[in-house]
């Protein structure tokens, strides 16, 4: 067992595959966590996108509740504070934040399901940069996933056509700088993630948690050239729980700490919606039976997870 999350190079996906692929896999078996350096992504990319966030963070609040859909379950748009809650949590989460979706032809087989984009007409850049980084995010997300099918011994691009009209979510946060002593809420509360996998570009400031196999909360800071991606619920109940869903949290930075804004960005990588979440032959054996015998529509299941977690 490593002692710390591990990160890896992706570029060796292509120069040294099999060590690669076997080091991606036994890293996420035993963390459900990975940082990824070597992505590719343009450094210009992700700082204009957060340039872009966080001048629309900055605006006045009632401009951003212009962009806030009733009844919309934070599918599109602005999600004011105080709203999401994690699943066992009394407190709401102390964040606000912004849910870019996938572009679709409006006649697609998943318009009813897949709201059209809303963009900030007081930020121009949000729209160029915000679109580039879920492109970028997602195009990574599926490189990873073609590793992870590899370690489970799925044919490379399993998950290709799976994933190919994603409900994917890019998640601008901002979590403002806590000036209240002993509020009982916290950033983030402990949580799993929902979706496949998720990729988290650029927290470099302190606060995300990880939960170890030995339940030791584990800091886990990357560097500004390493995105963290992480195992989601989805892709757990896909594989028998071979692969992590792990529990994470964003914790309130002590003393003056506390007095600095947080921001990232992660991005939910999500099936198609039509995708059947049905335990992999692959991952049941008579020491391993299937934990779910029910198979469910990505989303219905989708569906579910956000009731419980106040959003719908
Ligand atoms: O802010 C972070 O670094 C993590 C956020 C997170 O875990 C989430 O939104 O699911
Ligand atoms: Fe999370």
């Amino acid at each position: 067992m490593s002692a710390h999350i591990p990160t890896l190079d992706i570029r060796r996906y292509d120069t040294d595959r099999a060590a690669f692929v076997a080091e991606l896999g036994a890293a996420y078996r035993e963390w459900g966590f990975v940082g990824i350096r070597g992505h590719g992504i343009a450094q210009s990319l992700i700082d204009g996108a957060y340039e872009a966030f966080r001048r629309f963070f900055a605006l006045p609040a009632e401009v951003k509740m212009k962009y806030h859909v009733k009844g919309g379950g934070g599918a599109r748009g602005y999600t004011p504070f105080g709203v999401e809650t994690a699943k066992d949590s009394r407190y709401p989460d102390l964040k606000e934040f912004w849910h870019v979706g996938r572009e679709i032809p409006r006649d697609s087989q998943y318009a009813d399901v897949m709201a059209p984009n809303l963009w900030p007409a007081e930020v121009p850049d949000f729209r160029e940069y915000g679109y580039g980084l879920y492109e970028a995010l997602d195009a990574l997300g599926s490189r990873v996933l073609r590793a992870l099918a590899l370690h489970i011994d799925l044919p490379e691009t399993y998950f290709d056509d799976k994933t190919n009209f994603g409900n994917s979510i890019l998640r601008p946060i901002h979590y403002p700088p806590i000036t209240a002593p002993d509020i009982p809420n916290v950033r983030a509360g402990a949580h799993e993630d929902i979706n496949l996998i998720t990729l988290l570009v650029g927290a470099s400031a302190q606060g995300l948690e990880v939960r170890s196999h030995a339940g030791e909360w584990v800091p886990f800071t990357a560097d500004a050239d390493t995105i963290v991606v992480n195992i989601g619920d989805m892709l757990q109940r896909l594989t028998n729980h071979l692969y992590p869903s792990t529990t994470h949290r964003v914790t309130n930075p002590p003393g003056e700490n506390a007095r600095k804004p947080r921001y990232s960005v992660p991005f939910f990588l999500h099936p198609n919606p039509d995708f059947l979440i049905d335990v992999l032959p692959s991952c049941v054996d008579a020491a391993n039976p299937s934990r779910y015998p029910q198979p469910i529509t990505a989303h219905e299941y989708l569906q579910e997870r956000l009731r419980e977690i106040k959003l719908i």
